[in-house]
């Protein structure tokens, strides 16, 4: 029954740990959407989704069109469509796929130079993330597009539990920074940084020591075995028991 956002700057690692993390969920039985809230999506790849599979997803901007349809709701009105239609499995099905107990939905790709911002997909996702009601085993899992953006607009707002996922260096320690002092004004109190790609102990103490009032759910280690499994074509979940043990420790520590 929870909202998880993940965060950070760009190409931290948040779709990998994102994958890693619905994987475990969905292993203790529990019914997950992902949601590939990224403007440019790789989150089906990272599932274990083929190229062509993922290719056939509905984007979920387009269910604007859906919306409009059944409410005669216009852009900006989101909100009060998913206020009288708000449970996950009310969402149709052309919008998702299933990888066990895994759904994946995704917000839609990246728009053209001359195509304008992403404010209507990010009306879409805050309508829909703040609206949605979960039953007692379904996780909604988001893997927010790089940076601070979506936290401006607030996006993240609904959201009941945030990763920011860092790597052992300065640019990311400040998107981590700015993001949870804008999360926490959204009034999102729960937030664990992940420290990914880690080389030795030395880069754990280094972000230990750059952000010691943040709280570490854990580290993943830098590892060949993410750009195998990505070569593959498969989840790093099923491919690597190392990142499959070590994540289960992160999941049950901080609670889910
Ligand atoms: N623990 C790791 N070890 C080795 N390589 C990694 C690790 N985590 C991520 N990578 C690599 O770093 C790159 C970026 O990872 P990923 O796509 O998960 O990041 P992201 O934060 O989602 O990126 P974006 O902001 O572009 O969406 C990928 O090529 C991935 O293979």
């Amino acid at each position: 029954m929870k909202k998880i956002a993940v965060c950070g700057k760009g190409g931290v690692g948040k779709t990998t740990f994102t994958s890693l993390l619905c994987y475990a969920l969905a292993e203790q039985g529990r019914e997950v959407y992902a949601i590939d809230a990224d403007v440019n999506p790789t989150l089906a790849e990272a599932l274990g989704f083929s190229p062509e599979e993922a290719a056939e997803i509905t984007p979920i901007i387009e269910m604007k069109e859906l919306i409009e349809e059944r409410t005669g709701a216009k852009t900006g009105e989101y909100g009060s469509y998913f206020k009288t239609n708000p449970a996950v499995k009310d969402i149709p099905e052309r919008f998702s796929r299933k990888i066990g107990n895994i759904n994946f939905l995704m917000m839609g790709a990246m728009r053209g130079a001359d195509q304008g911002c992403a404010c209507a997909e990010n009306a879409m996702l805050k309508a829909l993330v703040t609206h949605l009601i979960l039953k007692e085993k379904e996780t909604v899992v988001m893997d927010m597009v790089a940076g601070t953006e979506h936290m401006g607009r607030g996006t993240a707002k609904g959201v009941d539990l945030l990763f920011l996922v860092v790597e052992p260096g300065m640019r990311s320690i400040k998107a981590a920074k700015e993001i949870r002092k804008m999360s926490r004004d959204l009034g999102i109190e729960s937030q664990y940084v992940i420290g990914n790609k880690i080389r030795s102990p030395a880069d754990e103490e280094y972000l230990r020591n750059q952000m010691p009032d943040f709280s570490f759910a854990g580290f993943l280690s830098k590892d060949d075995g993410v750009i195998s499994a990505e070569q593959q074509g498969r989840a790093l979940y099923e491919t690597s028991p190392e990142m499959r043990e070590t994540i289960k420790v992160i999941v049950s520590g901080v609670g889910l």
